[in-house]
């Protein structure tokens, strides 16, 4: 039962190092592993929102090189100074240059219109396509120094451009109002967005009115980038990187990420690896118990084996033997530190009556129940030993003499006071005390003046009417002989 419950302590020792062998791994191994493709991840989040801008960028270049095309047309351009001189009235203007535009939107695939304004705004003519005479005021809603995209009709998938225009000399002569298709930058964002990261492009001040693209974004996606824009806090589940667009300072573009489909690559690379580890360590602890298994049983009965040997098989006490070991330990501490030992021997009194009123098997049972009451008050540090038949020796460590006495006499006490219960009756016993200590004692001596002592300070007690405590000087045979045993010495090794 004892040595289940070691087996199960080491066992358990054993899955507690494997447990610290797994925490060890998740925290030097893992958690750095999972930082590390966390920041790869954030470069990459990183390094396609430049790719998709200066992808946008490029195509945005090619729509205002067109623009530029058609506001570069310098007989149309004359033809507006003429007019805005008064030398020519708008429907010759018109007449003259509307065919000129119309040339240009053949000439460039994409282009759907044009529009040209007076500098105040006021539309002029156009080409192409009709254009609602409500987007005439994007050309002047806002500045426009350079050609700008000023707005993106997802549904019409269409793109609007305002050119500012100017004669040789610089001054302002006009705008103008292109319209195009928006297939080059539908499909650069198609070919950048994928799943978990969407792509959109935002203009400022009109948030979600001024928003691209033309295709249905996630919808979870659009929540959080609408929550985004009208808050400026990430919604929670999503990573949301902004960069302004060169050239365009008024358009953002944004790249929305979904955290959960983020962290997917992630979980891919790194639970496998979890796996594994979990796996070989609980394999590791398998094999190790199934191992050690017999070699710890072993060890557990070789050490069950030795307690054993030291212990008196009838009270548990130490037995003789181990005492002797203890003693010889004990004093050699004493006499190299010089500190206070001391000994109590106790002797049932009258015990050989309680054997012949009771019977044997009730003299064992007080046996059994004065080791455990001495047990009670000694400390833990102090060694109980069967000296042999009814007599036990107390070795008393770091104790003087005062101390000793105290104690014995407490023993003594709690000794009277108690009752040993045996079967069919209750007996009350009482026990006599012999005291000795190596505190203040000058003379060199041995084990055996000490046995000898203690047996006769023992014997003292009983001579002296029993039921109590006698402290006994230790007076060293001189001289000490090598293998010199005293009566009470031999008496003890052997066994009453
Ligand atoms: N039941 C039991 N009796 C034991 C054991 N060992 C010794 N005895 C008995 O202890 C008794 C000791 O008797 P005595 O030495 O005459 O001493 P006493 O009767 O205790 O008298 P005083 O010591 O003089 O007070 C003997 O009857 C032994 O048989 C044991 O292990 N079990």
């Amino acid at each position: 039962m004892r040595h289940r419950q070691n087996i199960n302590n080491i066992y358990a020792l054993l899955g507690l190092a494997v447990l610290l062998l797994v925490a060890s791994f998740y925290l030097l191994g893992m958690l750095p592993l999972i930082k590390h493709l966390e920041r790869t991840h954030d470069e990459r989040v990183d390094f396609q929102l430049s790719e998709s801008s200066a992808l946008i960028r490029t195509i945005l270049d090619d729509q205002r090189n067109i623009a530029l095309q058609v506001a570069s047309r310098s007989a149309i351009r004359n033809r507006q100074v003429a007019y805005l001189r008064g030398e020519i009235d708008r429907q010759t203007l018109a007449e003259f240059s509307r065919p000129k535009l119309a040339d240009a939107i053949t000439a460039h695939e994409g282009l759907i219109s044009v529009v040209r304004y007076a500098p105040d705004g006021s539309r002029l003519y156009s080409a192409g396509r009709q254009i609602p005479s409500a987007y005439d005021r994007l050309c002047t809603t806002y500045p426009v120094e350079s050609i700008r995209l000023v707005m993106i009709e997802p549904d019409a998938r269409r793109v609007y451009y305002c050119s500012p225009l100017h004669d040789r000399g610089g001054r302002h002569i006009g705008f103008d109002l292109l319209v195009m298709f928006d297939h080059p930058l539908h499909e650069a964002v198609e070919r950048q967005s994928r799943a978990g990261l969407e792509l959109a492009l935002v203009l400022d001040d009109e948030g979600l009115d001024g928003y691209w693209p033309n295709r249905p974004i996630d919808s979870h996606m659009h929540k959080a980038l609408t929550q985004y824009l009208q808050t400026s806090v990430m919604p929670s589940g999503f990573s949301i990187a902004q960069r302004r667009l060169e050239d365009e300072p008024r358009w953002q573009l944004f790249l929305i990420v979904d955290d959960a489909e983020h962290a997917r690559p992630l979980e891919r690379q790194t639970l496998p690896l979890l796996f594994a580890v979990l796996a070989s360590t609980a394999a590791i602890y398998l094999l190790t118990v199934i191992t050690l298994r017999p070699i710890i049983a072993a060890l557990l009965e070789q050490k069950a084996l030795l307690a054993r040997s030291r212990c008196d098989g009838l009270t548990g006490a130490h037995n003789h033997a181990y005492m002797q070991e203890l003693l010889d330990a004990e004093l050699a501490r004493t006499t190299r530190y010089g500190r206070p030992l001391s000994l109590i021997l106790l002797d049932i009194d009258h015990f050989k009556q309680v054997n012949d009123r009771h019977g044997h098997q009730a003299g064992d049972q007080v046996l059994r129940i004065l080791t455990q009451r001495c047990r009670e008050t000694i400390r833990q540090t102090d060694q109980l030993a069967r000296y042999g038949g009814e007599e036990f020796l107390i070795i008393l460590p770091e104790t003087g003499r005062t101390q000793a006495m105290t104690l014995a006499e407490r023993l003594r006490r709690h000794i009277a006071r108690s009752t040993f219960p045996i079967p069919g009756d209750s007996l009350h016993i009482t026990i006599s005390l012999g005291v000795i200590s190596t505190e203040g004692q000058t003379d060199a001596f041995d084990k055996y003046d000490l046995i000898e002592a203690v047996d006769r300070a023992l014997y003292h007690s009983k001579r002296e009417g029993r039921d109590r405590v006698s402290y006994g000087a230790i007076t060293p045979a001189a001289p000490p002989a090598s293998g010199r045993k005293s009566a009470a010495a031999s008496r003890g090794e052997e066994g009453k």
